[in-house]
């Protein structure tokens, strides 16, 4: 909720304006993807289409009709043009009561109506290392996983609750070593790899985070630091790297 109207509008504006050319210069190919409100939804994914950029919610309902007031569907939604829809961040955890129950119907919703759930996980507090962080995380999304169609596209989002918001990311090792934790949970446990799943870092992540913690992660889930579209061209950049 830190962009208003326009400066929703100004920000696609210019990364519309650096998107195909940023793309085509990319060594690896690179998925891109914008998640404005609820509000400024519609009209960003009319504006992105037919370009590279993917276009999702903060959040949505797990239900597709029915009597629940202020809220919105994943079928509309998708309507709307989404193509991912987040669900779990901290934030709505801590303030508006989500549950890692709430979140498996989420996804299956989301699921059901062709979109990608992006799915936050995330550790409380700093103390009690990789081991217990990885614990709190997987026990976070574990049951999506028996509730979606084999094969179904998911995005984790490992982002420890201490690290948003925050000054600087959680440190290198830290973050490689519990995502390649729960990369190896989803592929032993729940039989989830390959193209199928996408794990990000979020977390005062910005320019020069990707480079540190690639062996964990397959991209990145911005905040702050890329508010600025110089800044996300740059962040972009680091991670599809430069062709030879
Ligand atoms: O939704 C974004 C994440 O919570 C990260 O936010 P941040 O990079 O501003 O800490």
């Amino acid at each position: 909720m830190y962009f208003d109207i326009p400066k929703t509008t100004s920000y696609l504006k210019s990364v519309l304006s650096w998107l195909p050319s940023t793309t085509s210069s990319l060594a690896h190919s690179t998925r891109v993807f914008f998640l404005p409100d609820f509000v400024t939804l519609q009209e960003s994914a009319n504006t992105a289409s037919g370009t590279d950029l993917i276009v999702g919610a903060q959040h949505t309902h797990q239900d597709d009709a029915g009597a629940f007031t202020g809220e919105v569907s994943p079928k509309v939604l998708a309507q709307a043009g989404a193509k991912i829809l987040e669900m779990g961040h901290a934030e709505r955890r801590r303030l508006y009561g989500e549950t890692d129950k709430g979140v498996v119907t989420k996804a299956v919703g989301a699921a059901r109506n062709g979109l990608t759930p992006l799915i936050c996980v995330g550790e409380i507090s700093k103390e009690g290392g990789v081991e217990k962080a990885t614990e709190e995380c997987w026990l976070q999304v574990k049951d999506v996983f028996s509730q979606l169609p084999k094969g179904s596209p998911v995005i984790l989002a490992y982002e420890p609750v201490w690290a948003i918001g925050a000054s600087q990311p959680a440190t290198p090792s830290h973050v490689v070593a519990v995502t390649q934790a729960l990369r190896q949970k989803c592929a032993a446990e729940v039989g989830w790899t390959g193209d199928e799943l996408t794990i990000l870092y979020g977390g005062s992540a910005g320019p020069g985070t990707f480079e540190k913690i690639k062996e964990g992660v397959d991209g990145l889930f911005l905040g702050r630091f890329a508010h600025d579209p110089e800044a996300f061209r740059r962040t972009v950049e680091e991670i599809g790297g430069a062709k030879e």
